[in-house]
């Protein structure tokens, strides 16, 4: 049916949602120097994130995503990262003592810097500009220059990425995510907070069970403590950065050297389209987020170009339909799946379907809604009998006011306190506790 697939084939495809350079042979130079740059991931490395991800598929493992919808360069700093990288921790160990079962933990992090826009062109006060297309393109402030796409920001993104993820590193393997430490995962903000005490009372189950384990001769210096693995992912948008740092892998393939996993957006999941060319010649984990107007007959289409072989912890299939309209949509994607035959991860983001506009013009979801979808995703699993195998958040560990109510009830008038993020409503670290502790009780449930 199609073409050889080579790893610049993509730019015979129409391609959405890039950024027209003015400076063509500015572009091709950065690409080039990042062509020649270490990948941040090795080849290794994700065949390890496929065999997590085949046993969620089996039903026998849970996957929580979830990081910023797009990282900063200005507000990337060892805080940020930490405070990210340790409330997914808390979330996952909240669901893995719910649950019985293994979390892989995945970060929207080390690369989150490319977005899709609704509109290509921003309008204030009579000006027209070209829209903030994430850090790796241009920059947000509402001038001409500021949103002029510059190439010399893919390596920039390039540096960000790889300090965020020596970062990362060490806080996976150097002491910080040891299990005997939980107690000091919780920010200050959250520690007074009904979810902060809640994860205090967990926190001490499990330092009691560690001590009471120890004292029966277990090992208590046993990696699986002592560290964890944490993997990353970003929207795979901008190509020509994901050219440049696709490497050669064994058996005449290749692999995307930017992050373990890499998902198509809504917008640019044209299986005719480049997004999806590049993506299928790549053997990283893929996924694909699939909003309210995905038909089954798309999806299959999809899961034909990117995963022929039908190969375990290749696809993680992501529905964005909005609460309230996961029980039209849903169903039938899931029947046609199974009906196929395929072997996917079925994954819930109930952020980008239920993003709406609050009184005083800010982007923003609503706790309820986010809690709402998970619930109907969670439900539509149970009655087709099919394995609900993640969630995926867009969240920080800080103490932004993004989205509105869960405990602390945020209202609209709360909002503009600190409300930070470059492109979309985050939970912030409380909200995601919160919401990690009610994704259990169903997880507990099943
Ligand atoms: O994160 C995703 C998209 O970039 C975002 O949801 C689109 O937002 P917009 O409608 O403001 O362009
Ligand atoms: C753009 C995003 O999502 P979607 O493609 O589902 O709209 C995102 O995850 O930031
Ligand atoms: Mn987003």
């Amino acid at each position: 049916m199609s073409m050889p697939w080579s790893v610049s084939s993509w730019r015979q495809r129409p391609a959405r949602q890039l950024p027209a350079y003015s400076d063509t042979a500015a572009l091709q130079e950065t690409e080039r120097q990042l062509a020649g740059r270490p990948p941040l991931i090795f080849a290794g490395e994700i065949a390890a994130l496929r065999q997590r991800l085949a046993a969620v598929a089996r039903g026998d493992a849970f996957l929580l995503q979830g990081g910023d919808c797009a990282e900063s360069f200005d507000e990337l700093g060892e805080a940020s990262v930490r405070d990210t990288f340790r409330v997914i921790l808390q979330m996952a160990v909240v669901l893995t003592y719910a649950a019985k079962c293994p979390v892989v933990k995945v970060g929207r992090i080390a690369g989150q810097f490319a977005k899709p826009r609704s509109s290509d062109t921003e309008t204030q006060d009579g000006v027209t500009l070209p829209s903030y297309r994430g850090d790796i393109v241009n920059a947000g402030a509402f001038t001409e220059a500021a949103r002029q796409p510059d190439p010399q920001r893919l390596l920039a993104a390039y540096s960000h990425s790889a300090a965020t993820l020596n970062l990362l590193r060490a806080l996976s393997h150097g002491g910080f995510a040891d299990l005997h430490q939980v107690h000091r995962w919780t920010a200050d903000f959250v520690k007074a907070s009904p979810q902060g005490e809640r994860f205090e009372a967990l926190a001490d189950r499990i330092t009691d069970s560690l001590a009471f384990m120890e004292a029966c001769g277990f090992d208590a210096g046993t990696p699986q403590l002592r560290e964890v693995e944490f993997y990353t992912s970003h929207e795979a948008l901008h190509l020509h950065y994901e050219q440049a740092l696709a490497r050669p892998a064994e058996g005449g393939r290749w692999y995307g050297g930017s992050a373990h996993m890499l998902w198509l957006g809504e917008r640019t999941r044209d299986p005719a389209g480049a997004h999806v060319e590049f993506l299928r010649g790549l053997d990283n984990a893929l996924g694909v987020k699939l909003g309210p107007t995905a038909r089954p007959e798309d999806v299959l289409r999809l899961l034909d170009v990117l995963d022929p072989g039908n190969e375990p912890g290749r696809m993680v299939l992501i529905s964005r339909m909005g609460a309230g309209q996961v029980a039209q949509t849903l169903p039938a994607l899931v029947r046609a799946v199974r009906q196929a035959g395929r072997s996917v991860v079925w994954c819930c983001d109930p952020m980008h379907g239920n993003t709406v506009t609050a009184s005083n013009g800010l982007k923003t979801r609503d706790f309820g809604r986010i809690l709402q979808e998970v619930r109907e995703f969670f439900a539509v699993h149970a009655q087709e009998g099919s394995h609900a195998g993640g969630v995926h958040f867009e969240m920080t560990g800080q103490d932004v006011t993004e989205c509105r109510g869960g405990a602390q009830a945020l209202t609209d008038e709360g909002l503009a306190a600190r409300y930070l993020t470059a492109c979309d409503p985050r939970l912030n670290g409380s909200q995601s506790l919160e919401l990690a502790f009610l994704i259990a009780q169903m997880l507990g449930r099943r």
